[in-house]
């Protein structure tokens, strides 16, 4: 278990730099799940970590140990780094206990020894503790997807690693084996003690497993922090839209309030730079700003007339569309030119054609308006 630290990396195959200047900083034991849109260098972070890509310039370092700097890069196999990618990569030819004793230290990436190692405790041991005690001797065509994704995440964990990095492990997987699978490997990993990173495409996996959530764009880290963080300050609209779903209003900021199309609100100002910038550095008055507003902050009641919405402030409106799945649903409500989408709970459903108070509940954000 080792505290994992990332300075300043920066990392290209040709000319252009994939990744500027990331840093991140993930603490003895925790799982940091990276997002973002696809080419943002996400695998080309894990693959730089790992030592199988030379970084141009910036730090690495695993526990105490420096394992990448400038004029220093350690072998792959010298990082004590296990590492589990989308589709398993398991050695067709060799049973599932074979497998993961490939992993052992002692069978030194030969099959022959870890034929033999196979039958040993440690390899008995990881086969229980990733729920697969009776495969052992299956060979992996005889594995469905999530079995196969726990026999590579064993065989990541034989190593003994400080940090185990996860290339969208269940991205192959059907949705409810993925959300079952998801549940266990955090579980697992947490119960061996070791330090992990995980890219996945699902924004939804990342908030619900992570302890901390890294949001890339463009070779770059716009924000790390706590799921909770990332989706109720996301340090930029362009986080806020990729981490939830996410409505902008124009407004204008009036001290710790703004004024939008929703009425005057209570509200916290994010500066552009949310890391760097001091808090106090809000706009002056009237200043033009974009306002946040996340769906499910959006409480629609319904009303007989026109009069009963002006007497409860917020703009009358009329519900659209609905888009119903199960648990809640998303009512589209329009007023006026203004276009919301609302999310409610199924039991607070409302016909298309109803008409509505809407009113914002709790601050919203505002952030600096784009011209
Ligand atoms: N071996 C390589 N040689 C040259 N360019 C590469 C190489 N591998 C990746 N790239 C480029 O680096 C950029 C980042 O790629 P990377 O695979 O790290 O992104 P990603 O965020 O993991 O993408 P995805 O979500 O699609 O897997 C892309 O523009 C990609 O084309």
């Amino acid at each position: 278990m080792s505290r994992l630290e990332v300075r300043d990396l920066v990392v290209g195959y040709d000319a252009a730099d994939v990744l500027r200047s990331v840093s991140l900083d993930v603490p003895d034991g925790s799982l940091l799940a990276i997002v973002g849109p696809s080419g943002c260098g996400k695998t080309t972070l894990l693959r730089t970590i790992a030592g199988l890509v030379r970084a141009r310039a910036g730090e690495i370092r695993i526990g105490t140990r420096m394992v990448t700097t400038h004029g220093i890069h350690l072998a792959p196999e010298k990082r004590r780094i296990g590492w589990v990618p989308q589709d398993a990569a398991l050695f067709p030819h060799l049973t599932v206990a074979e497998n993961i004793a490939f992993g052992l230290p002692s069978a030194r990436g030969s099959a022959k020894s870890a034929r033999r190692a196979a039958t040993r405790d440690d390899v008995q041991r990881l086969l229980a503790l990733v729920g697969l005690g009776a495969l052992g001797d299956r060979l992996p065509a005889q594995l469905s997807g999530g079995q196969a994704q726990r026999v590579a995440l064993a065989r990541a964990l034989a190593s003994a690693p400080d940090v185990v990095l996860l290339d969208e492990p269940f991205g192959a997987l059907d949705p409810i084996l993925r959300a079952d699978l998801r549940g266990s490997v955090r579980e697992l990993l947490r119960e061996a003690g070791v330090t992990g990173i995980l890219v996945t495409h699902d924004q939804a996996e990342a908030l619900s497993i992570a302890d901390l959530v890294g949001v890339m764009r463009g070779g770059e880290l716009l924000q790390l922090d706590t799921p909770e963080q990332v989706y109720r300050r996301p340090a930029t609209p362009w986080v806020a839209g990729f981490v939830g779903d996410a409505v902008f209003l124009p407004g204008t900021w009036h001290g710790d309030e703004v004024a939008c199309a929703l009425g005057r609100l209570p509200a916290d100002w994010v500066p552009d730079d949310a890391a760097t910038a001091s808090p106090l550095e809000a706009p002056v008055d009237g200043a033009s700003v974009a306002v946040l507003v996340r769906p499910e902050e959006l409480a629609l009641s319904p009303l007989a007339a026109d009069a009963e919405a002006q007497a409860v402030g917020g703009p009358a409106a009329v519900v659209t569309g609905v888009s119903y799945t199960g648990h809640d649903a998303m009512l589209t409500v329009v007023a006026g030119d203004l276009r919301l989408e609302a999310r409610v709970t199924a039991a607070g459903l409302l016909p298309v054609g109803t008409r509505v108070a809407v009113r914002v509940t709790g601050r919203v954000l505002a952030y600096p308006a784009r011209a």
